[in-house]
């Protein structure tokens, strides 16, 4: 990346959209990177860069050993955006105070501003914002001003414009921040004085060289789930080594009802490389044998991955490299340096430690939605584009409790018809993810004048556009009402149906 191109810094302290706030400004068309928290002002002052914002971050500042920052970045007379716990550091760095876990707001808040700065310009004087936090700014350093409050927050967004240094509680780059683009927008053009001078070159091209330099005339396995990550991963891997790429489906008997088969359906004539399916169910359900608790799940079937292809690996030849469709979004919830653990995903945190395998991971700074437009610039064909995700570990950590064959086959049938009724009342298009859990709650039900003691399936549907912010989905109540009687009609051992109406955060999209 040449170094004189203008650029705007997201210093790193940890927080789960960290990522995504250099990304939303990339879509702005100012080229942005994620650099550690403790990086020095000298050599941000050597980069060019027009603007630096703050992460958030899972710490409170007053902890011990809490993420700082150089201080004397606030000299470089560079405008700081400061988000989250990088407001909460800002305020801290100007002596004012931070209360602990004061008002702990997760999801929608509603924000009225003080005083429209540059950072609000043509945005409404109320409006929906996008809170995760538990410390709070009681109050703001002198020479700032606050600029917007909420019910529960004093400050919620706060600056000392003649500085540039403007700090907001929420989170701007998260989709549900309602004009939270706009403020990005005003803080790179107004604010910082940006001109637009960067675009993605052709992605494909620079991911294809760069496969091509590594794996040398080596040969690939690629782990393909038939999901919207791997199978774009594999036809760039394709694209870059042709023949050289044996792709690998495991059934580990927790996919969704008839997904083996539909698979390899899809795949068959589209893509024109060598593709095996592998059915490792038994050992998967051995594995899983009075396991309950999730990250143990993950991790367990995450190496059982391993192993399989590394058989494999051995069964077919000599393969160096394993090729998987991790995304930016694993990699932050499996924990990073500075990032908590919120889950494992089974292809980052549930790796094992001694894998002989070196990973080709085209997609791993990549969105959803980012990988979805690279398919589609690949050629491929809609269906798989915009398939709803599905996570590695399957219905294991849709099945709270112990995993059994006998629990997945109820959870196949109740979320087969969840599906279905998505599908029929065309509502696929809209929702993010639809599926059915089943919990390990049971309860009384009367059915045929008789008493039962019975499973409780959830619904869970979302709306989200990377999977890192999320909202339930608002399905009709009627449609809710088909499924919940044909999955208590359809489904032996199930009883009660009930939807999840919470939104990311502070749940998750998974229950597992
Ligand atoms: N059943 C499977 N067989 C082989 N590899 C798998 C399987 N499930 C997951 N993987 C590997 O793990 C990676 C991560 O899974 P993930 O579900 O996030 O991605 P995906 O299945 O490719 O896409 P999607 O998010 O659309 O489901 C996949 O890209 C793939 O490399
Ligand atoms: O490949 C995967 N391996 C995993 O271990 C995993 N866990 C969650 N997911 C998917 O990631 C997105 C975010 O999910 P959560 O809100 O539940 O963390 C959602 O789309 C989830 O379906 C996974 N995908
Ligand atoms: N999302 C954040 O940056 C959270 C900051 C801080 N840990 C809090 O709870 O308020
Ligand atoms: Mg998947």
């Amino acid at each position: 990346m040449n170094e004189h191109i203008e650029r705007v810094v997201v210093l790193d302290f940890g927080g789960q959209y960290n990522q995504l706030i250099a990304r939303r400004i990339r879509d702005l068309h100012v080229y942005s990177e994620l650099l550690p928290h403790d990086t020095k002002a000298e050599q941000l002052r050597e980069m060019n860069v027009v603007g630096i914002v703050f992460s958030g971050g899972p710490r409170s500042v007053y902890d011990e050993g809490a993420p700082m920052v150089d201080p004397n970045i606030y000299e470089l007379g560079i405008p700081i955006l400061g988000i989250c716990y990088g407001m909460q550091l800002m305020a801290r760095d100007f002596h004012a105070h931070v209360d602990r876990a004061h008002a702990r707001e997760y999801g929608k808040a509603t924000i009225e501003t003080q005083v429209q700065t540059a950072l609000f310009e043509n945005t409404p004087a109320h409006q929906n914002v996008w809170m995760s936090h538990s410390d709070i700014v009681t109050a703001v350093p002198l020479h700032f001003q606050i600029d917007a409050v909420t019910a529960s927050a004093p400050v919620a967004a706060m600056s000392s414009p003649e500085r540039k240094l403007y700090g907001v509680q929420f989170h701007p780059e998260v989709q549900h921040t309602e004009h939270g683009n706009d403020m990005l927008r005003n803080f790179l053009y107004t604010i910082c004085g940006c001109k637009a001078d960067w675009s993605m070159d052709s992605y494909v091209d620079r991911a294809v060289e760069e496969i091509r330099a590594k794996v040398g005339d080596k040969r690939v396995l690629m782990a393909l789930s038939g999901g919207v990550d791997s199978s774009v991963t594999a036809a760039l891997i394709h694209r870059a080594i042709g023949d050289r790429l044996t792709c690998v489906f495991v059934d580990h008997g927790l996919l969704r009802l008839g997904e083996g088969e539909q698979v390899m359906e899809m795949f068959d004539g589209v893509f024109h490389m060598d593709i095996r399916k592998l059915d490792k169910s038994d050992r998967f359900f051995a594995l899983l044998r009075d396991v309950v608790d999730p990250e143990i799940k993950r991790k367990r079937i995450g190496s059982e991955f391993v192993k399989v292809f590394d058989e494999m690996a051995k069964e077919l030849g000599d393969y160096e490299f394993l090729g998987q469709g991790t995304l930016y979004t694993d990699i932050i919830e499996s924990g990073t340096k500075t990032a908590a653990t919120i889950k494992s995903h089974h292809n980052v945190g549930g790796l094992p430690k001694d894998m002989r395998f070196e990973l080709i991971e085209p997609l791993r700074s990549l969105f959803k939605d980012e990988a979805r437009a690279l398919g589609e610039e690949l050629g491929l064909p809609h269906a798989f584009v915009w398939r709803q995700p599905f996570p590695g570990p399957g219905l294991a950590i849709r099945v709270m409790g112990e995993v059994t064959p006998e629990r997945v086959a109820i959870l196949q049938k109740a979320d087969a018809i969840v599906r279905e009724e998505v599908l029929k009342n065309g509502l696929d298009k809209e929702i993010w993810q639809y599926f059915a859990v089943l919990t390990d709650t049971h309860s009384v039900g009367v059915m045929g004048d008789e008493r039962t003691y019975f499973a409780t399936v959830a619904i869970r549907a979302v709306t989200s556009r990377d999977g890192m912010t999320a909202e339930f989905a608002h399905i009709p109540y009627d449609i809710l009402s088909v499924m919940s009687n044909r999955i208590c009609n359809e489904v032996a051992g199930v009883n009660r149906v009930v939807y999840d109406v919470t939104s990311k955060p502070p749940a998750t999209i998974e229950w597992e």
